[in-house]
């Protein structure tokens, strides 16, 4: 039997690019993606393609193709869930903020919700393809709950993680590494492992299909998390003896990265990671293998999370020492606000942290972002809840242009490492600054050089500043 009809719920950053590249390789199989949030499908049924609720380079074509013709933006879940023989939940997972395991374990509540809803609904048998980022050995979890409150209905449960990273989803959706599948081992099992095989192989090389059972696949989703996570804070590790011996950690990481054991990916050293889901998934991480008694195993993880911290807050810190140890009432402007480039996401961005430890020393805040949303801004200072909303406000000031935003500035802060940043008319900036000029470069995005020949001061992260090195070399 070929599946048809797809459902997703969760219209997110995942389960959006996704089901729509689905939809765009598979013109035979009707996807219909399903949110309870109808804003958001609102903003992907718009008309006008830029106001998509996600920004993703190449998203807006892929949508622009195959809207209304297979995939379709829904709120009514049940309808769609009915009609589907292939059901993919795609919600959210984030940090428990409550009760057992607050502030570590993954709050499956709206994983539950979505079960408890498929098992009410269905009148037919489903494959239920888990899409979010789970704890390992959820899908006994889902598949109890299906099977104690179904319609006698049979449910297979696959592990499907996905792997995409923000800003670069729809390439990494056209050609994956690899895609993961996970399923029950019996005979039932296998074959709604070879009907998921049989939509990515409409466009993804067989030998790139990955087939594993549950436990593994679920498992190693949170593994391949801890490991990218754990090269970038390893790198910004050294990146702060860098600063202190007078090595370059680019050219550290040059060095090791061309050793093919190493490789060179992922070991740009920075502000700190970000993003939705590689804290999350590593406190999860760390979380299991504390039920598990594996107390070990556990804190290795943690200090990939306390490295990280630590990076951020480092960040702030040296801005604070090196503007003279205050930087009350003074303007210290913001490029970026987004945890990576060519995203509007500002989940766990480091921009929010710095902002939040540079405010506490009463800064004023001038950010600018090309895809981050004003309001967007503020929500994510007050989520901290360090201050109420109104000193956010009167601390941060959102500019729509940059040069604005730098104007009269005693320091600009680079959070984001957008193309734009390096294309903008340095001098102008120099120009309208307070003296000195300081640049702090949370990314090294910028031309050093350049920069200095105009007169900024330059921090790069990973380089220690000239005269850092020249006391050194007096020892
Ligand atoms: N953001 C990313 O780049 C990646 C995320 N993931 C994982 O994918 C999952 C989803 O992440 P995002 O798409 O970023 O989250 P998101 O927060 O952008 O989207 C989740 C959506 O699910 C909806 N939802 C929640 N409960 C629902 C219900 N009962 N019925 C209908 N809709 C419901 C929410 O309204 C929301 O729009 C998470 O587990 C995450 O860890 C995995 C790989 C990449
Ligand atoms: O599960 C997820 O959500 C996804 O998490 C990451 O993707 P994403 O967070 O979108 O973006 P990354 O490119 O991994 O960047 C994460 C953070 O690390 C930072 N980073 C990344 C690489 C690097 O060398 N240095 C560095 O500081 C980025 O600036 C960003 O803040 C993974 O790369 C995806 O494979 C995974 O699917």
């Amino acid at each position: 039997m070929a599946v048809k009809h797809i459902c997703c719920i969760g219209a997110g950053y995942v389960g959006g690019p996704t089901m729509a590249v689905i939809a765009q390789k598979c013109p035979d199989i009707k996807v219909t993606v399903v949110d309870i949030n109808e804003k958001r499908i609102a903003a992907w049924n718009h008309e006008d393609l830029s106001k998509l609720p996600v920004y993703e380079p190449g998203l807006d074509e892929v949508v622009k193709e195959a809207r209304g013709r297979n995939l379709f933006f829904s709120t009514e879940v049940d309808k769609a869930i009915e009609e589907a023989e292939m059901i993919f939940i795609s919600v959210n997972t984030p940090t428990k903020t409550y009760g057992k395991g607050k502030g570590m374990a993954a709050d499956l509540k709206y994983i539950e919700l979505c079960a408890r809803q498929i098992a009410r609904v269905a009148k037919s048998d489903k494959i239920v393809v888990e899409k979010s980022t789970l704890p390992v050995r959820t899908a006994s979890a889902i598949k109890s709950i299906l099977e104690n409150t179904g319609n006698n209905v049979n449910f297979q449960i696959l592990s499907n993680p996905e792997f995409l990273a923000e800003g670069t989803a729809i390439q990494d959706l056209h050609a994956p590494d690899r895609v993961l599948i996970g399923g029950e081992t019996s005979a039932e099992g296998e074959r709604a492992i070879q009907e998921l095989v049989d939509v990515y192989s409409q466009w993804v090389p067989k030998e790139n299909i990955l087939t594993t059972n549950v436990w593994s696949s679920e498992l190693s989703k949170l593994t391949a998390n801890a490991f990218l996570a754990q090269r970038v804070s390893s790198i910004n590790a050294l990146s702060e003896l860098c600063e202190k011996t007078g090595a370059d950690v680019n050219e550290v990481a040059k060095a090791i990265g061309m050793d093919s054991r190493i490789g060179p990916k992922f070991l740009k050293s920075s502000v700190g990671f970000g993003g939705s889901c590689f804290q999350k998934d590593i406190l999860n991480l760390v979380y299991i293998a504390k039920t598990y008694g594996l107390n070990e195993v556990a804190d290795y993880w943690e200090q990939v999370i306390i490295m990280n911290d630590h990076q951020k807050r480092r960040f702030a810190n040296n801005i604070v020492s090196t503007l003279y140890n205050t930087v009350s009432g003074k303007k210290i402007a913001f490029l970026g606000w987004a945890f990576k480039k060519d995203t509007n996401d500002t989940r766990e961005s480091a921009a929010i942290y710095v902002a939040d430890d540079l405010l506490n020393e009463q800064a004023q805040i001038a950010a600018y972002d090309p895809k981050v949303e004003e309001e967007q801004m503020y929500a994510d200072l007050d989520y901290l809840n360090t201050r109420s909303a109104d000193e956010n406000r009167q601390g941060l000031s959102v500019y729509r242009d940059p040069y604005e935003a730098c104007k009269d500035a005693h320091a600009v802060a680079v959070l984001t490492e957008w193309e734009e940043f390096k294309e903008y008319d340095w001098k102008r900036i120099y120009d309208n600054m307070q003296k000195p000029a300081f640049v702090f470069d949370g990314r090294g995005i910028l031309d050093k050089k350049l920069l200095n020949n105009l007169g900024f001061v330059y921090y790069r992260i990973g380089e220690g500043a000239q005269e850092a090195m020249e006391v050194q070399a007096s020892h």
